[in-house]
Parts: structure tokens; C-alpha cells; sequence
């Protein structure tokens, strides 16, 4: 039997080595490391990773399948606290992340777009402190069109007991975050997230029914071509929002996208640079986008990855809520290109 030079054995093994290690770099290890521990704090975290790993995965599941299955696109035929009509895979969606935390010892309240309320989990109370904000479908419309959709996330301490029920400790700024991010549901999933310290991508491989480390610590460039924005709304912005896209119209280098998904948007502009708004308008000064389980974690996220958000005159991690489901406008991407935005709000040019 012939025997392959010593070299190239190594070569082989040595390249079969780094994809095993890649492929096990998973995202409940990767929270462990990131912890830089194995005690009962960071295994609590890496569980509730895993539980909205696990969320992201069947929620991906049910999307591909959509179209050969009843009952999964289309209008559930309700209204949602926000006044917007739900989707089935809205619902579908916000009962997955409850049943996925349910009689896990982890998560005690979550709170979701589509809940005028928080949901309450008592069995999970005496052990869990943790409380899981989210929107279970983002950019619902692109549901029946085979198009990208996200699930945002934030993941907060719970202060107090809460006995009366009123939540009333989750009305603290996007600082109170413990961990946030994003799954986006496009050609592959991806899940996006950061505990504070950088902001890590991880791509579900349909195979090992696994997310896995795509991308460590990744940062947005400083400035980027993107402006993701919906200009249907042109006429109902204040002046200097106008003013602000006459600018991007006259000068060269500019070049818009927008999906109708804001996490799909969003991913686009932390990996190649820009800016993503959703400004109020002069009838909804506060706009569309929910504080809480919207604009906040990504925030977080986008700041984690060295850009910036904004409402324009403050920065979103620093907005302290009065209710529940409050809204904000959002201006959010590559530090230089939020920085132009902002100079148009604040000086008018
Ligand atoms: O948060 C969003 C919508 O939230 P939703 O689907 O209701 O969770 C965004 O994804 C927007 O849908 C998106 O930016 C498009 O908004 P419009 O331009 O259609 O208002
Ligand atoms: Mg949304
Ligand atoms: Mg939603």
C-alpha cells in the first residue's frame, strides 16, 4: 500500500481539525466564552440562548414549508394592541418563544409586540429572573411574499417581584439589557447577538440543526453608501428629514435599499455601512417602531458593533419609557452617515 507523504496527511488533518472546531463552535459555547465561566450565571444565559436559538429554528421551519401548508400565510383576522392586523405567522411566532421558555426554570415574564400585556409564567418565577422582550415576526408584510423576516429580542433582569403585575420595572433605558439581538429569517437564518461585549453572527446549518459562529466581533464600518429608508412617507416627515434625502439625492454615492423587513435592513447596513430610519412623522412624532422589543436591542447591537442610534435628539439606549409598548423614531447605522442625519434634525442642515 502506497503511503501519502507525511506532509499531506498533516495538511488533512490539520484542515479536518479546523472545520470540527468550527463546527463546534456553537452558540451556547460561544456564550460560555464569552462569560468566561461555567458557573450557574453563565449557564442560565447560554440556556435562554439556546431556548431562542430553538425559537429562531422553528419559526424557520414553518417559513420554509409556508407555501404547501394551510393556515401559515395570510390574516389571523385580529387586531393587535398596536392597532395593526395580525398575521398568522405573527401568532404563530409569539406562541413559539412562549412555549419554548415554558417550564424552563429561565424566563419569568415575556413581553412581545403582539401582547398588550406581559405573559407570565409562574412556575418559571422562584428560579427565573429573566425577562424576554421580543417581536416575534418583523416585517410581517413580506410574509406572503417569500421575502426576509426577522424575530428581535432583548433579554432584561427582572427588579422586584412585580406582585401588582404591571411590569413596571421593564420602564428603564436600553442600558437595563443584559443580552439582545436578532434571528433573520433570509436564504439561510442567521442569528445575531451580543451580551456587551461585541456583537457575534451565527448561521444555521440545516445539517446539525445547529447555529454556528459565522462571524466574531463584528464591526460597521464607519460610514457606508445605504440609506434604507420608506420615502412613500416624504410628505409626512418634518422639513429637515426632507431636507436631509434632498441632500442624499444631490450628491453622489448614495444608493437606497429597503426590504420592508427592518432587521433584513438593518443586518445590510452592520455588515456594509449606512443608515436605516424610520422617522416620526409630523401626525406620529414618535413614529412606528416599538422601544423595547424593536429599537432598543437593535441598538444595542449596532452600538456593540461601533455605530450609533438615535431618535434624532437623544440616543435610543438612553430613552426611559413611560408604557409598555412605547414608540420611537429610529435613526440608526454607521456613525458619519447618523452623524449627517442628526446635524440636518438638530441644525437644519
Ligand atoms: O418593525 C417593522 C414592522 O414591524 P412588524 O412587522 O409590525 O413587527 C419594520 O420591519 C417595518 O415593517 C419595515 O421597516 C417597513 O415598514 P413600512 O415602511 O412598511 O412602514
Ligand atoms: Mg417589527
Ligand atoms: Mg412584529
Amino acid at each position: 500500500m502506497t503511503q501519502a507523504p507525511e506532509s499531506l496527511n498533516l495538511s488533512v488533518n490539520d484542515a479536518t481539525k479546523k472545520s470540527l472546531d468550527r463546527d463546534c463552535t456553537t452558540l451556547s459555547r460561544h456564550v460560555l466564552e464569552q462569560m468566561h465561566s461555567f458557573g450557574a450565571e453563565a449557564q442560565d444565559l447560554s440556556a435562554v440562548m439556546n431556548r431562542i436559538a430553538l425559537a429562531g429554528k422553528l419559526i424557520a421551519r414553518r417559513l420554509s414549508r409556508a407555501g404547501l401548508m394551510e393556515g401559515v400565510l395570510g390574516f389571523s383576522g385580529d387586531i393587535n394592541v398596536q392597532g395593526e392586523s395580525v398575521k398568522n405567522m405573527d401568532v404563530y411566532a409569539n406562541d413559539v418563544f412562549i412555549s419554548v421558555f415554558k417550564q424552563s426554570g429561565l424566563v419569568c415574564r415575556l413581553a412581545s409586540e403582539e401582547m398588550e400585556a406581559p405573559y407570565y409564567i409562574p412556575e418559571n418565577c422562584p428560579i427565573g429572573r429573566y425577562t424576554l422582550l421580543y417581536d416575534p415576526i418583523d416585517g410581517s408584510s413580506n410574509t406572503d411574499t417569500n421575502l426576509s423576516l426577522g424575530s428581535i429580542f432583548s433579554l432584561r433582569q427582572q427588579q422586584g417581584d412585580d406582585k401588582d403585575q404591571t411590569a413596571s420595572d421593564l420602564l428603564t433605558n436600553g442600558h437595563k439589557q443584559i443580552a439582545a439581538g436578532y434571528i433573520l429569517y433570509g436564504p439561510s437564518t442567521m442569528l445575531v447577538y451580543t451580551m456587551g461585549n461585541g456583537v457575534h453572527s451565527f448561521t444555521l446549518d440545516p445539517s446539525l440543526g445547529e447555529f454556528i459562529l459565522s462571524e466574531e466581533n463584528i464591526r460597521i464600518p464607519n460610514h457606508g453608501s445605504v440609506y434604507s429608508v420608506n420615502e412613500g412617507n416624504f410628505w409626512q416627515w418634518e422639513e429637515s428629514m426632507r431636507e436631509y434625502i434632498r441632500y442624499v439625492h444631490r450628491t453622489e454615492g448614495y444608493t437606497a435599499r429597503y426590504s420592508g423587513a427592518m432587521v433584513s435592513d438593518i443586518h445590510r447596513i452592520l455588515v456594509q455601512g449606512g443608515v436605516f430610519l424610520y422617522p416620526g412623522t409630523i401626525q406620529k412624532p414618535e413614529g412606528k417602531l416599538r422601544l423595547l422589543y424593536e429599537t432598543a436591542p437593535l441598538a444595542f447591537v449596532i452600538e456593540q458593533a461601533g455605530g450609533r442610534a438615535t431618535t434624532g435628539l437623544v440616543d435610543i439606549l438612553d430613552v426611559v419609557p413611560k408604557k409598555l409598548h412605547q414608540r420611537t423614531p429610529l435613526i440608526i447605522g454607521s456613525k458619519q452617515d447618523v452623524a449627517k442625519v442628526e446635524s440636518f434634525i438638530q441644525n437644519g442642515h
